[in-house]
């Protein structure tokens, strides 16, 4: 019995060691771009910082601005240098527009038909052409600013019951915003405040745990062939929350099929998705004259995408935005006297101010610049193997895009690490925007994968800054100091939440209107 364990554990080894002693071999000699040494196994795994933008940023001083590090058995590349980032996202686009589906994701049939895990092809394109220009176009936006308004005046007139007291701003935001989100997708559909407040609670917490287990490192993913034994139970909590979102889903969906269903598109986002379903999908996008289908699946699935894809990094960028404007208060004080100026003193702030308010754009686009929602972006993968700057970059390896250290880097921006929204003000200013051409400031990416949700970001986070800052002064707690370190998640989050009192500006007759 001994001899024949022995045996098995010496084969076993013996087989593990080729493997790896193979792989490195085959990796040696494919020119691949240079990295920090590993140990056989785990790779780079066991030296790596949870911290990964500034851990990447730090490696790259060493290695330079393309480099490799392995992740278990993974490969993955990290970009952070501007003629690589526009290799990889604009001149290879094509081959690069991959994803790489985490484990805990594979768990539920709908989570791999949305946009964000959907591969480059027919699909990916149909998805985002109902998200990007149907969905989010400007006329589909304006129908449903009416929920947007109603969502924004609820939160104000609970921070005017707030006034003087302490409140935690990115959990008001992270509120407001997914009530703005749900209600935009089917605010239609769930009649009733105590109804929809209910509904908005079970959802917030079930997103909340399933962007948390995304979040988790997972063996599974670090070793594929690990996947199905699922060893840190990942996938299995992760399929119950996903049954528990499906749930909620299904309840929506029937909901709103039997008021009326498919006629209310003009209401919200689901029943335009419904109409879609019913004619069995869309778009003979297709020269061929072949129909992309569009199933239920892919309702729920866009449904998750605009709630996970929406709410974290649209909150999280305004509470960046109050952090350093009452960090610096005549930057706070020069955007309230531009709303003063643009929307009046008795008045609440619309969204058609917003082009009006220039300063307060460049705030937004200097917080995007310093603290961008996704730090890496949404990791990218060759579909198949080709080079940039004479390396080899393998079909299948993950490819990490720094876009924080890009945004930071002393050759482009000057004084880097000053928050000074200035620098996009003026002819100088006006070249900077969201589009993803300029690769030395691309905070919602570029390509074929750059975010699909960009016109519902700028409207939700210019309204909200924007309605904070003319409603309320806002000061820390006495005796208290900010801090605006950062912690690394799927989101870039503030390591500590920020706390401020708000002291209303508008009188309740205004705030109330
Ligand atoms: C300040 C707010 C936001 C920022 C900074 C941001 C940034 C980004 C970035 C950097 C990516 C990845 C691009 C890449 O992989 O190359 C992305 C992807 C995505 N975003 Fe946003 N985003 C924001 C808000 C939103 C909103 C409001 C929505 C929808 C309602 C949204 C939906 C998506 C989706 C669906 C994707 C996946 C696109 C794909 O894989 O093709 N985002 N976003």
């Amino acid at each position: 019995m001994t001899i024949t364990i022995l045996c098995t554990s010496v084969t076993l080894l013996i087989v593990l060691c080729y493997k790896t002693i193979t792989r490195w071999l085959r990796q040696r000699c494919l020119s691949l771009p240079p990295g920090p040494a590993g140990v056989p196994i785990f790779g780079n795994l066991l030296t790596l910082n949870p911290e990964l933008h500034t851990h990447f940023a730090t490696l790259a001083k060493t290695h330079g601005p393309i480099f490799t590090i392995k992740l278990g058995n993974r490969l993955a590349i990290v970009i952070s240098g501007v003629d690589m980032a526009k290799e990889v996202l604009r001149l290879q686009d094509d081959n690069f527009a991959n994803r790489i589906i985490p484990a805990a994701a594979k768990t539920m049939e709908y989570i791999k038909s949305n946009i964000v895990s959907s591969p480059n092809g027919p699909t990916l394109r149909l998805l985002r052409k109902i998200c990007v220009r149907e969905m989010l176009g400007k006329a589909s936006l304006d129908r449903v600013y009416w929920l947007r308004r109603r969502e924004m005046k609820s939160l104000l007139i609970h921070l005017e019951e707030m006034a003087g007291e302490a409140v935690d701003v990115g959990a008001q935001m992270f509120l407001m915003v997914m009530n703005v989100i749900t209600s935009m997708l089917w605010g239609g559909v769930v009649e009733g405040e105590e109804k929809r407040k209910e509904v908005g609670k079970e959802f917030r917490e079930v997103v909340g745990d399933i962007t948390e287990m995304l979040g988790k490192p997972n063996l599974s993913d670090f070793y594929p062939r690990l996947e199905r034994f699922d060893v840190q139970g990942i996938q299995r909590k992760m399929k119950e929350k996903l049954v528990r979102l499906d749930g909620i889903f299904e309840r929506i969906i029937e909901e709103r099929k039997k008021n009326g269903g498919d006629g209310c598109e003009d209401k919200d986002f689901l029943g335009f998705m419904l109409r879609m379903e019913k004619h069995g999908g869309a778009d003979d996008n297709s020269k061929s004259g072949t129909t992309t289908p569009f199933t239920i699946n892919h309702v729920k699935a866009l449904l998750m995408d605009m709630v996970v894809g929406g709410t974290e990094t649209t909150s999280n960028t305004v509470e960046w935005a109050m952090a350093e404007l009452i960090q610096k208060p005549e930057m706070m004080k020069k955007a309230q006297q531009e709303l003063e100026q643009v929307v009046g003193k008795d008045n609440m702030v619309e969204e058609s101010h917003l082009p009006k308010l220039t300063y307060l754009g460049s705030v937004i686009k200097e917080v995007l610049r310093l603290h961008p929602a996704l730090p890496l972006l949404v990791p990218h993968c060759p579909s198949s193997t080709c080079t940039i700057n004479g390396y080899t970059i393998p079909q299948g390896s993950q490819v990490f895009v720094n876009v924080w250290a890009i945004h930071r880097d002393p050759a482009i921006w000057e004084n880097p690490l000053e928050f000074k929204p200035e620098r996009f003000l003026g002819i100088d200013g006006s070249k900077w925007d969201f589009t993803g051409n300029d690769f030395r400031y691309f905070p919602f990416g570029s390509g074929r994968r750059i975010c699909a949700g960009i016109p519902m970001a700028e409207r939700i986070v210019g309204y909200a800054l924007a309605s904070l800052l003319h409603s309320f002064d806002w000061n820390l707690p006495e005796g208290t100091k900010l801090d605006l370190s950062e912690r690394f998640g799927i989101v870039l989050k503030k390591a500590t939440p920020l706390v401020a009192v708000p002291t209303p500006k508008l009188s309740h007759e205004v705030l109330a209107s």
